[in-house]
């Protein structure tokens, strides 16, 4: 028997005044999943996530999460969940146990079992060696660590992390999926928001999010699969020129220069992408081309209006 959905939304949109920050969103995430929202600054992803986690109202649809209607049973909801943010939330004047057991109380956990966690928390996140240090002046890896522990201190079952990596070096944002994963082994549902694409192809399933919509989901591999253009690599010495005549093709749609080559997004209506491009500009004829496999990225920039800067 496949067991609810974490979330199910249907049709929800939020409005500010005659803004529409969010627009029909409509998902269904499994159980145990780590499912990302992938999209530019101001595409909705936070502001998705507030509504999910009950912190704003819809204006329109309605949302489920665990089995709770949001934002109606949000005050039952909020013990089972955890959310972070990329401002990470701590409490600067006080030390990573303070702020553990500041938060642990806020969650109601009783005496004995804080401790308990308190301890696993330390331990499992690294934080043992810095117990007695204050947030101020901690590195932003260690910040995260700590906002990521105490996140998860009374073991929530679904997890809202928006932008959880965009202060720290890639290093840190290397160990910190790794932690994401240990998390969803021991059945965390995981929803994360990022604008990093390799972050966004580590993700179970995700939503590409442009101007408040989702403009596609499901796996990655399958979005790359599915997409509706070939990508084709082009070595060619007058990349910039040529870049410019190829975006102004119809069939084009997206042209972006990598070092010495220039990777294009032709529309799957042109069969054979690499005689049509050479058909046109007859100097390709003695130029390296060939056939890419798609990347996260050129799904991105084939469902959203990036590709044509
Ligand atoms: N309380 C608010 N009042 C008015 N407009 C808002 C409010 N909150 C968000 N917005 C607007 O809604 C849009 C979506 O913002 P949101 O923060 O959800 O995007 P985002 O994808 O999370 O981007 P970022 O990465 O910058 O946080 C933006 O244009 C933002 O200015």
């Amino acid at each position: 028997m496949t067991s609810a959905p974490a979330i199910i939304a249907k049709g929800v949109s939020k409005r500010f005044g005659k803004f529409t920050a969010v627009k029909q969103l409509h998902l269904n995430i499994p159980q145990g999943q780590i499912y990302g929202f992938l999209g530019p600054n101001g595409s909705g992803k936070s502001t998705s996530i507030r509504l999910l986690t009950g912190l704003l109202a819809p204006s329109e649809g309605n949302i489920q999460v665990l089995g709770y209607q949001v934002p109606e049973q949000a005050e039952a909801l909020k013990t089972q969940i955890g959310y972070m943010t990329q401002k990470f939330s701590l409490y600067d004047d006080l030390t990573v146990i303070e702020n553990l057991a500041f938060i642990g109380r806020i969650y109601g956990l009783d005496p004995v079992t804080l401790a308990t966690r308190i301890e696993q928390q330390l331990l499992t996140y690294d934080l043992k060696p810095i117990e007695h240090q204050r947030v101020e002046g901690m590195s932003g890896g260690q910040k995260q660590r700590l906002s990521l522990a105490a996140a998860t201190i009374h073991s929530p079952k679904l997890l809202f992390l928006d932008e959880p990596t965009s202060a720290v070096d890639p290093e840190n944002r290397r160990d910190f999926w790794e932690q994401l994963f240990d998390l969803c082994d021991k059945g965390t549902t995981i929803l994360i928001s990022t604008h990093y694409m390799d972050e966004a192809e580590r993700c179970h399933q995700l939503a590409i999010m442009e101007a408040g919509e989702i403009r596609a989901h499901g796996e990655p591999e399958q979005l790359m699969l599915q997409m509706g253009v070939n990508v084709v690599e082009i070595l060619y010495p007058d990349l910039r020129r040529l870049k410019a005549q190829l975006l102004a093709l119809e069939e084009v749609h997206s042209a972006a220069q990598l070092g010495v080559r220039l990777r294009v997004l032709i529309s799957k209506h042109v069969s054979d992408p690499i005689d049509w491009l050479k058909c046109r500009f007859p100097e390709l004829l003695t130029a390296e081309l060939e056939i890419a496999r798609p990347s996260l990225e050129d799904v991105f920039v084939s469902v959203t209006g990036e590709g044509r800067a």
